[in-house]
């Protein structure tokens, strides 16, 4: 067991002052490895630094735990936007790991997000084995593959062909490409609401992140004169001893309708000196996979993407809408928060849901975990109770739950934060 850091002399956890911030950031740079960033991009994460949400531990003045928490809003199944603490900035100094540091910031940082009323706090994991303790577990799912553009072939949807494409510099076209990602945001469970100053993110691009490849380039695509979509994306050309064999890096798409998508797709499948696209977090359900010739030689694997804990599981259930009617009640185990454990009884439909206390008999078991697995639609409860993570008690429920739960599109987190 990590021992308790805190009790010891010297340490104290608290709330992040801003003249912190540079320390703080330092210790969590280090924790990551130590490269430093360039000006551009720590004075872009300061901005975003939401201070008196985020906690540091100190121990005689010097920084060694960083936590954040950035306040987002995530779409869920039906379409509500629930408030979502985004955990991240997480790192503890390597002189003082393994001794509690981290639990410390996760039971304040779970109690405070409470306390603000947020149903929900989701992250992206550096290693899937930290957050499980915590109630966290992986709900949604990135797509990757490593398309083989001379061998395989892309039909597109109709009305493709009236899509127009032109290059742009990434800046000048922020704001048309933040409308059309705002737009999106209510279309998927897993997407993130954003506050103002997160579409710079986007526009980053480090160096340490190209890898021989170009400067982020970025074509946008206009229906009837008006901006319906864009992708953003970096060329890295090779020439080997039968000639060109360049790679396309897919960094960012998004598209208002098929057709678009399809033109932009069929873009980049055809850039000329690439003979691989690469893609990277995309959604599970991806258009493209089904309109290729050759599914094997795009090499598509899934990658655990958005961790998700129901902070407060009555309004986190109630919150999202159900595809087929649920009545069910389930017990719930949850040691690190025990506010959640108990039976809570969930009566839901597409229309909309309730959630609560009950002292009614158990339908399903299971921890909070597996409810945080399934709540967007992307993992199936049913799938969970043959994994034994989750216990059927009253026959019949567990296919109703697992029916109800299940979502029409794939759950899906755009980007990192
Ligand atoms: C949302 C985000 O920002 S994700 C980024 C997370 N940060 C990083 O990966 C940066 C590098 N790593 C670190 O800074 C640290 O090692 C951390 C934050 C991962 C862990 O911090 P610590 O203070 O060492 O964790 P703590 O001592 O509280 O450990 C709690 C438990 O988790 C376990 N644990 C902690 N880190 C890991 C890990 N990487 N893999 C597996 N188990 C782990 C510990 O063994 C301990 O288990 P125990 O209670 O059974 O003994």
């Amino acid at each position: 067991m990590a021992t308790d850091f805190l009790t010891g002399p010297g340490a104290e956890l608290r709330v992040l002052r801003p003249d912190d911030w540079d320390a703080w950031y330092d210790t969590l740079i280090r924790a990551f490895g130590g490269l430093p960033e360039s000006t551009k991009e720590r004075e872009l994460w300061n901005a975003l630094t939401e201070v008196d949400r985020s906690l540091g531990v100190w121990e005689d003045g010097a920084c060694v735990g960083t936590a954040g928490a950035f306040t987002f809003r995530l779409t869920v199944p039906g379409g509500a936007s629930v408030p979502a603490a985004g955990v991240t900035m997480v790192g503890v100094a390597g002189t003082h790991r393994r001794r509690g540091v981290l639990t410390s910031m996760m039971r304040r940082q779970l109690d405070d997000v409470r306390s603000w009323g947020e149903p929900l706090a989701v992250l992206t994991a550096s290693e899937p084995a930290i957050y499980g303790r915590f109630g966290y577990a992986a709900a949604t799912f990135g797509l990757r593959g490593e398309i083989d553009t001379s061998r395989v072939r892309l039909s597109v949807p109709a009305g493709a062909d009236d899509v127009r494409l032109r290059y742009a510099a990434p800046a000048d076209v922020l704001d048309v490409c933040e409308d059309v990602y705002a737009r999106l945001v209510p279309s998927r469970p897993g997407m993130l609401a954003r506050r103002p100053g997160w579409e710079r993110v986007g526009l980053l691009d480090p160096e340490s992140d190209r890898d021989g490849a170009s400067p982020l380039q970025c074509v946008v695509a206009e229906r009837d004169g008006e901006v319906a979509g864009y992708a953003r994306f970096r060329v890295k050309l090779g020439w080997g001893e039968t000639g060109h064999d360049g790679t396309v890096v897919l960094v960012d798409l998004a598209a208002l309708d098929p057709a678009t998508e399809g033109a932009l797709w069929r873009f980049l499948f055809g850039i000329d000196l690439t003979t691989t696209l690469i893609v990277r977090g995309r959604p599970a359900d991806d258009m493209w996979q089904y309109q290729v010739s050759d599914i094997r030689r795009c090499r598509a694997r899934l990658r655990d993407a958005l961790y998700l804990r129901l902070v407060d599981v009555g309004a986190a259930l109630q919150a999202r809408t159900y595809q087929a009617p649920v009545d069910v009640v389930f017990e719930v185990e949850d040691d690190f928060c025990p506010w959640n454990a108990g039976r809570w009884r969930l009566s839901g439909d597409a229309k909309g849901a309730s959630c609560s206390r009950t002292s009614d008999a158990a339908d399903l078991a299971l921890s909070v975990r597996e409810l945080g697995a399934a709540y967007l639609g992307g993992v199936s409860l049913k799938a969970l109770a043959a994994a034994g993570r989750v216990r059927e008690v009253r026959a019949g429920a567990l296919a109703e739950a697992a029916v109800g739960f299940g979502s029409a599109v794939a759950p899906w987190m755009p980007h990192g934060f």
